[in-house]
């Protein structure tokens, strides 16, 4: 994967980029240098810098916002490097908490009382077409 290609950078050297000018995040391992993204962040210059302020990773503070999907496809653009000994955060999937969420949340359980109740839903209005046909029939004859 790419991951492996990544410029490696510690937290220490990370944590040296947290002004306006040169500013650097890690998000789930990986290094970000928003430097140019700062000024047009809908979120604020300063969420950025605190974040950054704060020793540079920012991966609870992102995750927190529920930043949407071209958040997560802009990142992309920002990308420099990973962090040097987080081999695990540079696979883990972003959408990791949301998934197991729903694995183990009430939409399963939702879902499957869905799919139970379509065949009996329609069981039931054969059951009554064919009752009100036969009716039909016996009145007419
Ligand atoms: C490379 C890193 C980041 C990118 C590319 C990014 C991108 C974005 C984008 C595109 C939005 C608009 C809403 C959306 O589409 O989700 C947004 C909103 C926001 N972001 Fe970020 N963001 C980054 C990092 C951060 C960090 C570290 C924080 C720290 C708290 C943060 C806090 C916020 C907040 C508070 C909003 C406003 C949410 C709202 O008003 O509903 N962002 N960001």
């Amino acid at each position: 994967m790419e991951s492996s290609t990544l410029k490696a950078y510690s937290a220490a050297e990370i944590s040296l980029h947290a002004t306006k000018k040169d500013c650097w995040l890690s998000i789930h391992g990986k290094v970000y240098d928003v430097t140019a993204f700062m000024e047009e962040h809908p979120g604020g210059e300063e969420a950025i810098l605190t974040a950054a302020a704060a020793g540079g990773d920012a991966s609870q503070a992102f995750d927190e916002v529920g930043h949407s999907s071209t958040a997560t496809s802009m990142m992309r653009s920002y990308l420099i490097g990973a962090v040097e000994g987080h081999a695990s955060g540079a696979s883990k999937p972003f959408f990791g908490p949301m998934l197991s969420q729903s694995e183990q949340g009430k939409p399963a359980e939702t879902s499957s009382a869905g799919a139970f109740l379509l065949p009996l839903l329609v069981l039931g209005l054969a059951c009554a077409a064919w009752y009100y046909y036969n009716f039909c029939a016996k009145v007419s004859s």
